[in-house]
């Protein structure tokens, strides 16, 4: 297959610029709809809500992979034990050694801090060799090209941080739009679980997801058509005790050319995840 040139895509504005801004005096479960916020304080019970859900082992070349399938629509799949322990020490390690920010969300063209995104972040640049490590160990179980993501970014969250449901894909489009496409998928690595709190809601897929360290979170935003999956919505539930830390990889959708979809206009499949 064709090998693109590495894109060095840093932050959704193009560059990673900050206004800081007092947090506003407004409860963080303002920012939630009540169904959501209910599910991510009963992960248990929003498990096995649908009825085709199920899990899968899927041989990928002579590696047992362990995929539970959460949503179907878009796809949203939690894959289970597929980074090493040394690996999650090393992105611990680097968060601890550097020097993370606030989360910002992104709006109207600008990056802000606020309270509907609780976390300490940390871009780790493409170039890095953590970067190269975890992109390519990603490689080696999909067919994603993710040498078309975003640089990655460590997210900590303790107790009272969380991420509001949102969709990743920008509308209006991006600064990188242009060159890179859409965000066309999502990568989650789980470094660190919360001991209560912090599952990963996609509350119109009725499901709360919650992984354990080395477990992979991975999501599609967009169609084949590069239109939003509207039930792509998803959201980080509130920590109530512990710590989670996470890597995120958000995936543009030029340069995949392994991920194509035999209909157009149709969400991705198991089939175009996984490429058999
Ligand atoms: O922390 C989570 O569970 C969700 C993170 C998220 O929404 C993202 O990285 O886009
Ligand atoms: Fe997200």
């Amino acid at each position: 297959i064709y090998v693109p040139a590495e894109p060095s895509i840093t932050s959704a504005d193009g560059e990673t610029k900050k206004e800081s801004q007092p947090k506003e005096n407004r409860s963080i479960s303002s920012y939630w709809g009540s169904d959501a916020w209910k599910m991510c304080h009963d992960p248990d019970n929003y498990f096995r809500s649908t009825p085709d859900l199920y899990s899968v082992r899927l041989r990928h070349f002579i590696t047992p992979l362990d995929v539970e399938i959460r949503g179907y629509n878009p796809l949203a799949v939690r894959i289970v034990n597929v980074i090493g322990k040394s690996t999650l020490d090393r992105i611990e390690q680097r968060f601890l050694e550097d020097q993370p920010e606030e989360a910002t969300v992104f709006e109207n063209g600008t990056s802000i801090v606020q309270s509907s995104r609780i976390a300490d972040t940390l871009w780790v640049p493409n170039e890095d060799i953590l970067a190269i490590t975890l992109r390519r160990r990603l490689s080696q179980f999909t067919t994603i090209n993710f040498k078309n993501a975003e640089q990655p970014l460590i997210m900590s969250y303790q107790p009272g941080g969380h991420y509001a449901a949102h969709h990743d894909c920008f509308f209006p489009p991006d600064y990188w739009h242009a060159t890179m496409g859409g965000r066309v998928a999502t990568a989650l690595i789980i470094v660190k679980k919360a001991e209560k709190g912090g599952g990963t809601v996609f509350p119109n897929h009725r499901t709360v997801v919650q992984p354990n360290p080395g477990d992979v979170i991975l999501w599609f935003n967009l169609n084949s058509n590069g239109e939003q999956e509207n039930d792509s919505l998803h959201g980080g539930c509130p920590i109530i005790k512990g710590q989670k830390m996470a890597v995120s990889f958000w995936i543009r959708d030029k340069y995949q050319y392994d991920l194509t979809s035999p209909i157009s206009g149709k969400s991705y499949r198991m089939e175009n995840l996984f490429g058999w």
